[in-house]
């Protein structure tokens, strides 16, 4: 990783994320956001704020990155390097577009920016390109003078994060009762999105069969395995599955659901199942609500016994990958090589997204990208 603790031309980092709901008044107007023009059956929408309201209407999704916020404030004060962290979201409280503003207002002009998730796909990606162009857009019709903003690219397959979820998944293997351990199946999840939707992800060269979001989970996901292979000796057999899908259910999604999958290799006589949540950053509602109430409910109805693995979470050392993208990122536009950390086999993804990459339905327009209107 970078030692070089020059983080020009950045002069701030804002951390960008989907926000939620932070008591019961909120949900309703919170999923009004979310679902603002989506399309997403009313019938789906009172399930979801179900899954929120059985947690008194509190997302976790906030606390989990105000102590992200906390722990890179520490990572780069313990570092030397000197680049204030801010947090927006397009969803909820702190607003993406308020936090820009205050951004501009303190007077910075180049920002660099993490979103919370870690692929490719039009959620994940492209629509927090959209999410910073209608931030932009506000600004500029206010007047102000607009900072040039950067997002740093997937890293989905940097050891900082891969590492810590490797762990987690020897933790919850150790958890598991001796007998089960080791014939335990690791079932990779992640969310599920229109297969129309993950059959374009990533630039155009990967469009096709799941696109990058499917590839690079898959990628994630053999790293992981191979790992705890290498550590416990033990093959443990593993498949990518999904959860969380909405929509129309004539509308293909990616499958199979981890539900359905725990039901086939509970029938198929596997002793026991690790789930591993590597679609998720933090423990995200999904995690909280999908994997540890429903997919454990429904396991405990099998008799399977089943552990859910550690999201990344504010783990120190994803923040200190998070130092190492942004420097690594203030090299390249410095014209400086810089060594770009991956693991697995795809390789560091790109800084720009090309055009194409992640395309929307009805094309909006993007900022940090190649098709950016913006600086
Ligand atoms: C790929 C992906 C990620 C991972 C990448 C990333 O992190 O961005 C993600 C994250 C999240 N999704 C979240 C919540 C919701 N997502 C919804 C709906 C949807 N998600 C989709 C995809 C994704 N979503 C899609 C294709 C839809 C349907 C249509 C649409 O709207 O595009 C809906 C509406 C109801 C429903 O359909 O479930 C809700 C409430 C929360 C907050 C959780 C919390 O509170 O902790 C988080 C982190
Ligand atoms: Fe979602």
């Amino acid at each position: 990783m970078s030692d070089d603790r020059d983080p020009t031309p950045y002069d701030a980092l804002l951390l960008l994320s989907f926000g939620g709901p932070e008591g019961p008044d909120d949900v309703v107007p919170f999923l009004e956001n979310v679902t603002r023009g989506r399309g997403i059956p009313t019938e789906r929408l009172k399930e979801v704020g179900q899954h929120y309201f059985l947690f008194g209407g509190v997302s976790p999704i906030n606390d989990q990155n105000r102590a992200l916020l906390g722990a890179l404030r520490k990572d780069f004060a313990d570092h030397g390097l000197d680049l204030p962290v801010y947090w927006g979201n397009r969803n909820w409280a702190p607003y993406l577009t308020d936090t820009l503003r205050e951004m501009t207002r303190d007077g910075h002009r180049r920002i660099a920016v993490l979103a919370t998730s870690a692929y490719a796909s039009y959620s994940g990606c492209r629509q927090y390109r959209e999410n910073l162009a209608d931030a932009l857009a506000t600004l500029e019709a206010e007047g102000l003078e607009l900072p040039r903003v950067d997002k740093l690219r997937h890293y989905f397959n940097h050891p900082g994060f891969v590492g810590p979820m490797t762990e987690g998944v020897l933790r919850a293997l150790a958890d598991l009762p001796a007998e089960v351990r080791e014939g335990a199946h690791l079932a990779f999840t992640t969310h599920s999105i229109p297969t129309a939707a993950a059959d374009t992800s990533g630039p155009v060269a990967d469009h096709g069969d799941g696109g990058a979001y499917v590839r690079q989970h898959l990628d994630v996901a053999r790293q992981i395995a191979d790992a705890v292979r290498a550590e416990t000796g033990t093959e443990h057999p593993w498949e990518l599955v999904y959860q969380s899908r909405s929509g129309a259910p004539h509308i293909p999604w990616l499958e199979p659901d981890i539900c359905d999958h725990l039901e086939e290799r509970h029938g198929s006589g596997v002793p026991a199942v690790v789930m591993v949540p590597i679609g998720f950053v933090s423990d995200h509602m999904e995690v909280l609500y999908d994997l540890d109430t429903e997919a454990t409910a429904k396991a405990a109805e099998l008799g399977l016994p089943v552990r859910r693995s550690a999201t990344v979470g504010a783990d120190p050392r994803f923040a200190e990958a998070v130092r190492d993208l942004v420097l690594e990122r203030a090299a390249t536009e410095r014209g400086v090589p810089a060594e770009r950390c991956a693991l697995g086999a795809l390789g560091p993804s790109h800084d720009l997204c090309p055009i194409g990459c992640c395309p929307a339905r009805a094309p909006r327009p993007a900022a940090a990208g190649a098709d950016s209107p913006y600086a």
